[in-house]
């Protein structure tokens, strides 16, 4: 046996162990809340890690801006580009067969509104392949979500905490605390369901008011520090698997340690070479 199923499976139609081998689409997405199943999503931002996650089950992948700090060695996701997204995000579908994969579109390539909002969503659909785009804001971001929509591209919204705001909040806060910030969300999220999303990520809000929202809207919440009530979560994938360096957000659960033990295979191949026991016999040519 060198194929394992996944745990929760049967059904052929849930979106983890699910059996059907094609790409999940929004309709999957759409049709899991109905079911009221909870399901996971990761951030990918290469081929590689993406093929990995494919063949684990994950049902959707998505190609975060958060690149910026966990890839490509950037302080925040404010500097990444369009191009880096659309590079990467080719490499992710070429590395998924079964996944729904999620292009991010970056801060700045949307926010000028809904024509250059289409422009570049248009771009991560023809040019790498995206089954959907991702972007942050609520009510601000609605005209921008209705004409994607209109025009056949399927969006995620995001909102609470919009990281690419980072230096308009000063930092990472979280959202939705007090009576005020609490009708502001619960408005946002209307107002993006209202605009034809498929789904929205709410990130860094009190888990009573994500309940809340996610009891409210007939399309799914992801949850990113959310609590347990929303009808999928999101991680970024290095912090989920320990190959972060240094502090992670207080609600990631790491479930491996790979930092630690790519350091260590690392070093146990410095170790042979200086010492002269790799390449060994059964490694060389003669
Ligand atoms: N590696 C990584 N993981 C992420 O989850 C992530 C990124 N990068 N980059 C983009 C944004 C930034 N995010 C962040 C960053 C920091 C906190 C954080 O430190 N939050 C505090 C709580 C703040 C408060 O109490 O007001 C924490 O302790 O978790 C949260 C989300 C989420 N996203
Ligand atoms: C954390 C998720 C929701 C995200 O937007 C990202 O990884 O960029
Ligand atoms: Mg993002």
């Amino acid at each position: 046996m060198t194929h394992v199923t996944p745990a929760r499976k049967q059904s052929g139609t849930s979106l983890y162990g699910g059996t059907s081998s094609r790409r999940i689409t929004v309709r999957d997405i759409a049709a899991a809340k109905e079911r009221g199943e909870k399901w996971p999503m990761l951030t990918a931002y290469d081929a590689m890690t993406a093929s990995v996650f494919d063949q684990a089950g994950i049902p959707v992948l998505l190609v975060g801006d958060s690149m910026g700090n966990c890839h490509l060695g950037y302080e925040s996701t404010v500097p990444v580009t369009m191009d880096e997204i659309a590079l990467l995000s080719a490499a992710v579908v070429r590395g998924t067969r079964r996944s729904l994969v999620v292009g991010d579109l970056p801060f700045g390539s949307y926010q000028e509104g809904p024509v250059q909002a289409l422009r570049n969503a248009t771009r991560l659909v023809k040019e790498a392949g995206v089954g959907a785009v991702k972007l942050e804001g609520g009510e601000r971001s609605a005209d921008q979500i209705e004409l994607l929509v209109q025009s056949g591209v399927p969006v995620m919204a995001h909102i609470g905490l919009t990281p690419q705001s980072v230096n308009a909040y000063g930092g990472y806060p979280v959202q939705g605390r007090g009576e005020e910030a609490a009708q502001q969300l619960l408005r946002d999220a209307k107002a993006v369901q209202d605009a034809g999303a498929f789904a929205v990520v709410l990130e860094l809000v009190p888990a009573e008011l994500a309940a809340e929202v996610t009891r409210s809207l007939h399309i799914p919440t992801v949850g990113i520090g959310a609590g347990p009530d929303c009808d999928g979560q999101v991680l970024v994938w290095t912090d989920m698997a320990g190959m972060t360096d240094g502090r992670v957000p207080r609600f990631v659960k790491q479930y491996a340690q790979l930092r630690q033990g790519l350091g260590d295979a690392a070093r146990a191949f410095a170790e042979d070479v200086v010492g002269g026991a790799y390449p060994a016999e059964e490694h060389s040519f003669h």
